[in-house]
């Protein structure tokens, strides 16, 4: 295995202040000081950051942080990715300090999303208190998963199998293409790539609480928040995941989660011909803003 984990997400938001309450408030993230006071850092464990929001004119995500286990398998991972044609950026000294992570490096994958492979994170000490959750389940497994999107998402999974030894999980079929889950440790899946058209984005992340009461308590926030309701609770039925998906201020989504199967050994792969044993209704996002006249 090569990668080992989603360790880190950067997005862009046009709205910094919903950030910080959806965040804080609503997800029970740590909030925390980092390199750009600007920006927003929320902290899930003894990482420094698992999500830093920065103020953008877009929404985005500007990285999709992989951890991997040491600088030679850095090195090792940067080579195979120029192997592959794709270029690779050192990231300098200054933007792994801003990161607290010892070095990384940057590229695109096939589909458009931009990519850190990072190693040598700089652990905080400061006990990290999340008085909203119980606790974030992330031990040896990420701060959750991420679903991208991809114009081309054959040639974007064969990278992220191939050059960055990703193991395939399961895949589901829907009228617009195949969706593909990917892990990289035991967590059932770290990355979905879903064909959508135009270059790659985020389409939501999710981070797993561990208790049931930890999903109910953060429905009854979304309800006190008014935070819009992407798809009701439901489970699946790829990793048998409780959870639910509301829109972020930007209209990605985040998925609350709970009970994530754990597949410690790879298993033959499979395909789900639906997404949920049952819940998981959809809700289109709310309508943006009229434009002012
Ligand atoms: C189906 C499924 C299983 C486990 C997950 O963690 C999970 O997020 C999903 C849904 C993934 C995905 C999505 O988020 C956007 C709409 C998608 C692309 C589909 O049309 C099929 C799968 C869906
Ligand atoms: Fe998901």
């Amino acid at each position: 295995m090569s990668v080992r984990s989603l360790g880190y997400l950067r997005l862009e938001t046009p709205d910094i202040e919903g950030w910080r309450r959806f965040g804080a408030d609503f997800l029970g993230l740590m909030p925390v000081e980092g390199a750009d006071p600007e920006s927003l850092y929320f902290r899930m464990d003894d990482f420094p950051t698992r999500i830093a929001v920065a103020p953008g004119s877009q929404p985005g995500m500007t990285a999709l942080g992989l951890e991997v286990l040491d600088e030679r398998e850095l090195d090792r991972l940067a080579a195979k990715v120029e192997q592959a044609g794709i270029k690779v950026t050192v990231g300098t000294e200054a933007e792994s300090a801003a990161r607290r992570v010892t070095g990384f490096v940057r590229f695109s994958d096939p589909g458009g999303n931009p990519v850190e492979l990072f190693y040598g994170t700089v652990l905080d000490h400061v006990p990290v208190r999340t008085p909203l959750v119980s606790k974030f389940v992330t031990d040896g497994m990420g701060l959750g998963h991420a679903i991208v999107s991809a114009e081309n998402p054959k040639e974007t999974v064969d990278f992220y199998l191939g050059v960055l030894g990703f193991i395939e999980r399961n895949t589901m079929r829907s009228p617009g293409g195949t969706t593909y889950f990917m892990g990289c440790n035991p967590r059932h899946h770290t990355l979905g790539v879903t064909p959508h058209p135009g270059p790659g984005r985020l389409l939501h992340v999710m981070v797993e609480a561990a208790t049931i009461d930890d999903v109910g308590l953060a429905l009854d926030r979304a309800h006190a928040l008014e935070v819009p309701m992407m798809h009701s609770l439901g489970k699946h039925t790829n990793d048998h995941m409780v959870s639910f998906y509301v829109w972020s201020p930007e209209n990605y989504a985040v998925e609350f989660g709970w009970n994530g199967l754990q597949v410690p050994e790879p298993v033959p792969v499979y395909e789900i011909t639906e997404g949920a044993f049952w819940g998981h209704r959809f809700t289109p996002p709310p309508a943006p803003p009229a434009p002012a006249a």
